[in-house]
C-alpha cells in the first residue's frame, strides 16, 4: 500500500511529534515501549505516561557522566523515574542549566540488564530533532496495538537503523543566478534532503571547471556568526573570505550546510554558549549537554559535491575530520587552502581549544 507513510517518513513524522511532546512508540522485536522527549514533556503527559507502567529516563553517556549516574550500557544510562518526581526533576537532568547551582540530583537507581535498544533509538531520534538529548520511556506490552489505539506513530527499531544510519540522499530543488559582493557570476543551489530534514544550500561561483579540483568551502551554518557578527567564533569572517578568494579566483563553490552549532541546533548551541559563560570550553560544554564534540555529519557535503558534478576539491579548511570524510566519500582533496581569519580577544580561547581538543590545523 504506497499510500500508507514509508519507515524514512514515519521518521520523519516521529521527529516533528517529539517536537511537539506526543509520544512515539519504539519496538524491538518482543520490546516496545511510548517514548518521549524530556524537553517537551508536560506535567498531564508524564501523569498519563506513568498510568501506563514505569518510566525509564534514557540519558547520553556524556550527560550521565556530568550526573555521575552509571551508563550500564557503555553508551547510554537508564535511570528509573522516583514516585516522588516529576518534570522539574527530569528538567533538571535533561538540562545542564543549574548543574552548578543544584549539583545533587540523586541518588539514581541506574538500570541494567534487559535491552537498551529503544532507548538508544530514542536519543537517536531526539538529537537528529536537535532537542536535548533525554527521553523517557515507558514499557508496553503490545507496540503495535498501543500505536493503534493512541493514533502514534509507530517506528520498528530493526526497520529504521539503516535509515538512522546512513547519509539521507539529497535532490537539487533549483537554482538560480545570484550577484554577490563578492562576485557578480553567483549560482545559488538548494538541496532538499530524501528524509525531510533541513535543506542545504550550494553557492556555486563562476564556471569551475569540473575535471580539476575546485576551490571548496564546506560553512557549516552560524546565525550567531554568520548573521550577527558574532565576536565568540570565527564564522563569519571565514564565511565571507571564502566567498572573497572565490570570487577573485573567479571559480569556486562553498557549501552552506545547515549544520547549527556542529550539528545541535541553535537553542542547544545558545545552551552550551550559557554553559560558556558559567566557564565551560567549547567541548565541555556540548559534553554537559549530552552531546559529543561534535554531532556534523560531512558526508552530505560529499554528496552535494558529486550531485553538482565535482570529484576533486582544493579545501578551504583548518579542520582535519572534514578532508578525512571528503576523502573516504569519494571527493579527493587535492590542496588544504588554510582559512585563518577573524581572531577577536573573545575567540581566542574558542580556536585554542579547537586547536587542543579537536585537531584543528593552526
Ligand atoms: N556546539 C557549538 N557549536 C559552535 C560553537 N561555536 C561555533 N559553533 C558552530 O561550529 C560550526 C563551525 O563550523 P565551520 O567553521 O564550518 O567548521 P570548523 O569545524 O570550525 O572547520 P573549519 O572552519 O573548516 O576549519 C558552526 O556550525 C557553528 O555554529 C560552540 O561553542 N558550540
Ligand atoms: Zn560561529
Amino acid at each position: 500500500m504506497t499510500l500508507a507513510p514509508s519507515i524514512i517518513e514515519r521518521l520523519a513524522r516521529a521527529r516533528g511529534d517529539l517536537r511537539m511532546g506526543v509520544p512515539v512508540v519504539l519496538t524491538a522485536g518482543a520490546h516496545a515501549a511510548l517514548a518521549v522527549a524530556v524537553e517537551a514533556l508536560t506535567p498531564a503527559r508524564l501523569a498519563d505516561l506513568r498510568a501506563l507502567g514505569a518510566p525509564e529516563l534514557a540519558l547520553t553517556a556524556r550527560r550521565a557522566e556530568t550526573l555521575k549516574a552509571r551508563a550500564y550500557d557503555g553508551d547510554l544510562a537508564r535511570l528509573a523515574l522516583p514516585a516522588d518526581l516529576g518534570v522539574d526533576w527530569l528538567s533538571a537532568m535533561a538540562d545542564p542549566a543549574d548543574d552548578l547551582r543544584v549539583p545533587m540530583k540523586g541518588p539514581f537507581l541506574c538500570l541494567r540488564g534487559g535491552t537498551a535498544d529503544l532507548h538508544r533509538a530514542a536519543l537517536t531520534l531526539a538529537k537528529s530533532a536537535h532537542l536535548l538529548p533525554a527521553a523517557l520511556l515507558v514499557p508496553v506490552a503490545d507496540g503495535p496495538a498501543t500505536a493503534a489505539r493512541l493514533s502514534l506513530t509507530l517506528i520498528d527499531i530493526a526497520e529504521a537503523a539503516p535509515e538512522l544510519t546512513r547519509a539521507s540522499p539529497l535532490a537539487e530543488v533549483v537554482s538560480a543566478r545570484l550577484p554577490m559582493a563578492a562576485s557578480e557570476a553567483g549560482r545559488v543551489h538548494i538541496f532538499r534532503p530524501e528524509d525531510g530534514g533541513e535543506e542545504h544550500y550550494a553557492i556555486e561561483i563562476g564556471q569551475p571547471d569540473r575535471s580539476q579540483p575546485v576551490l571548496a568551502r564546506l560553512h557549516s551554518a552560524c546565525f550567531t556568526g554568520d548573521v550577527l557578527g558574532s565576536l565568540k567564533c570565527d564564522c563569519g569572517p571565514q564565511l565571507r573570505a571564502a566567498l572573497a578568494q572565490m570570487g577573485a579566483e573567479g571559480a569556486g563553490v562553498l557549501l552552506y550546510l545547515n549544520q547549527e552549532g556542529r550539528g545541535i541546533g541553535l537553542a542547544n548551541k545558545m545552551r552550551a554558549y550559557s554553559l560558556q559563560d558559567q566557564g565551560f570550553d567549547t567541548v565541555e560544554a556540548n559534553h554537559r549537554l549530552g552531546f559529543e564534540d561534535d554531532e556534523r555529519d560531512f558526508r552530505l557535503g560529499a554528496g552535494v559535491l558529486r550531485a553538482l558534478g565535482f570529484s576533486a576539491v582544493r579545501l578551504l579548511t583548518n579542520n582535519p575530520r572534514k578532508i578525512a570524510m571528503m576523502e573516504s566519500h569519494g571527493i579527493h582533496v587535492a590542496e588544504r587552502v588554510p582559512l585563518q581569519v577573524g581572531q577577536t580577544a573573545q575567540n581566542a580561547g574558542y580556536l585554542a581549544t579547537k586547536a587542543a581538543k579537536s585537531g584543528h590545523l593552526l
